[in-house]
């Protein structure tokens, strides 16, 4: 069958493999670029570092070709833990894949991180092909699978939850599969569920997740010894950059074990903050729902005189889901988002704005993200430094700030009589179920993260980069964070759409220092992943 010709899991590559400890590539599989493994024994490798495994942490997997082609490949069992059997892929003889052209994916393919490309330049990284391969490294009775999902709550936990039960179960035959309660610190303090496509079956009409989450609390060796006292043989994480920060220091110490331990990453966040990947689940549900407080403040706002509906929407570092709440609405005046530092006084400020919006319309909503004006809040109000039991910053309530703010601005010296109504949908908009089209996405993001764990690779997160899906390895995703980049076009359209000052002059844009690499991109065109501010700070007052 056409299908299954010319591709093997431990088919030869066509690439040159180097190793950062090394400067001379060689020839070699990209799935053993990792050097000097050790064999792995069978004495307790808990506390004794490098008696079996590795004893330092795992170097990044570059494979380079012709023409500046990079291969940010994931690791894989096999890079330390030699001989390890393989076995043909139960799919093969599954009516519902076998008649499917090309189902399994060729080895050689490659995701190509940069899209837009011209004549000579290089073409850049690429990352590894999700899908099912020809040969798994796991048979199916052996396989026990646990689930757990931290952090923050997302619109499409459960249906992820679903999918990587129902697809263990029905694709590979699997059927010992753990739900871990309560996040990172259930693994060591908590009960576990026992998952069956029965139990799942539907849960993803429901909001929130059926296991549970929590912050803080992630002690690793315990975590891991409870995968090993389990006898957990794949480990499927979904959340937030905290939370693949922490899967990735669960993988280096599964390596360190040399254990038979498949991690992958599904990466879980209602701000799209999470780099290279185009975009996160539960995030077109967020902008949909948030469509409806918009829609609330526009109809109170409109109905008075010198109405003014000031709407916060999540959104600690990004402000996408404000952006794209307010380029779907066409109802909102301005947008206010933590990238884009703003003032309210003076010339081009947004008190001039919002008096010039009301002449001429009667009527205004503002959008504004979580983490928009912080550095404005701290000056006027006295704050502690105090941060959740994961380390993330504790924000002030920039709406009821910017609200009084308002107020007070059109009862002093301006004495415009207006209305204000505040909405705060903020957790409305994440502990509802997913909408359809995140239905799907959660669906393909399960199944890869399945067929790359059967696969035998281990510490990826998948995730669609150009509208397919890939293994990433953890760092690309834990090191930087994805903003709204303000030079870039998406921006310029929301400003062109709400007509609001940038509150930004040509002098107040440096150098952007954009890397080499370009970013993924939410809907299309150029997004970002440069952790680098990209203009001045503003003051309150100019
Ligand atoms: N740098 C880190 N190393 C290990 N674990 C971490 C790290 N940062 C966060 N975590 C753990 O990840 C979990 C979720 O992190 P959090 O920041 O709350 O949410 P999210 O994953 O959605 O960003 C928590 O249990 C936290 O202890
Ligand atoms: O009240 P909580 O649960 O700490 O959540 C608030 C935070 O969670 C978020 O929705 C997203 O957080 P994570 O995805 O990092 O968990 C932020 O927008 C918000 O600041
Ligand atoms: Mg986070």
């Amino acid at each position: 069958m056409e299908s299954i010709s010319n591709c093997s899991s431990i088919s030869t590559p066509k690439f040159r493999c180097f190793d950062p400890s090394n400067s001379n590539p060689t020839s070699s599989n990209p799935t053993n670029h990792f050097v000097n493994f050790s064999s792995v024994s069978n004495s307790n490798p808990r506390s004794s570092r490098g008696a079996m495994g590795f004893s330092s942490k795992s170097q990044p997997k570059i494979v380079t070709g012709d023409a500046g082609y990079v291969l940010e490949d994931v690791p894989h069992l096999s890079d330390y833990i030699p001989d390890l059997p393989t076995h043909s892929n139960p799919l093969q003889d599954n009516p519902a894949y076998s008649v499917v052209k090309q189902y399994f994916v060729n080895d050689d393919d490659t995701v190509a991180q940069k899209i837009v490309v011209h004549k000579s330049s290089p073409r850049g990284t690429h990352f590894r092909r999700a899908g099912p391969r020809q040969r798994v490294y796991f048979e199916s009775d052996e396989v026990h699978a646990c689930i757990v999902t931290c952090g923050g709550l997302c619109p499409g936990l459960n249906t992820v939850i679903r999918e990587i039960v129902c697809g263990l179960y029905h694709m590979y035959g699997v059927n010992k599969i753990l739900g871990i309660e309560g996040g990172y610190k259930g693994f060591y303090s908590r009960n576990t569920i026992p998952l069956t496509p029965r139990v799942v079956n539907d849960i993803h009409k429901r909001g929130g997740t059926i296991l549970g989450t929590s912050r803080g609390g992630h002690d690793t060796s315990k975590i891991v010894d409870s995968i090993q006292d389990r006898g957990i043989n794949q480990v499927y994480i979904i959340g937030g950059d905290g939370t693949q920060k922490g899967a990735s220091v669960i993988f280096e110490e599964i390596r360190r074990r040399g254990l038979k331990v498949a991690v992958a990453g599904i990466p879980k966040t209602i701000d799209n903050d999470i780099p290279v990947i185009d975009k996160s689940f539960g995030f077109d549900t967020a902008v949909e729902e948030a469509q409806r407080a918009i829609n609330a403040a526009h109809v109170e706002a409109g109905s008075v005189e010198n109405g003014i509906g000031v709407v916060k929407l999540m959104g600690r570092h990004s402000g996408f889901i404000a952006m794209y709440a307010t380029l779907a609405s066409r109802d909102v005046d301005c947008c206010l988002i933590p990238e884009s530092p703003f003032y309210l006084e003076g010339k081009g400020g947004l008190f001039e704005f919002m008096e010039k919006r009301l002449k001429e319309n009667g009527h205004m909503v503002i959008v504004i993200a979580e983490g928009a004006g912080q550095d404005l809040l701290s000056e006027s109000i006295c704050s502690m430094d105090q941060q959740d039991a994961s380390g993330n910053k504790l924000l002030q309530d920039v709406g009821l700030w910017i609200s009084q703010r308002i107020k007070d601005y059109f009862a002093g010296r301006n004495k415009m009589s207006i209305t204000l109504k505040y909405i705060d949908p903020t957790y409305m908009i994440r502990a509802i179920p997913s909408i359809a089209t995140d239905n799907v996405y959660c669906t393909l993001l399960a199944q890869s993260a399945i067929h790359g764990a059967m696969a035998g690779y281990t510490g990826f997160i998948v995730g669609p980069v150009n509208g397919r899906h890939a293994y990433i390895p953890f760092h690309r995703v834990t090191e930087k964070q994805n903003k709204v980049v303000i030079t870039d076009r998406m921006w310029a359209r929301l400003l062109s759409s709400t007509n609001q000052p940038s509150f930004l002059s040509p002098k107040d844009i440096i150098e952007d220092n954009r890397e080499e690499e370009p970013p993924t991109q939410l809907l299309d065109g150029e997004n970002c992943v440069n952790n680098k501010p990209v203009c001045k700070e503003s003051s309150s007052t100019r």
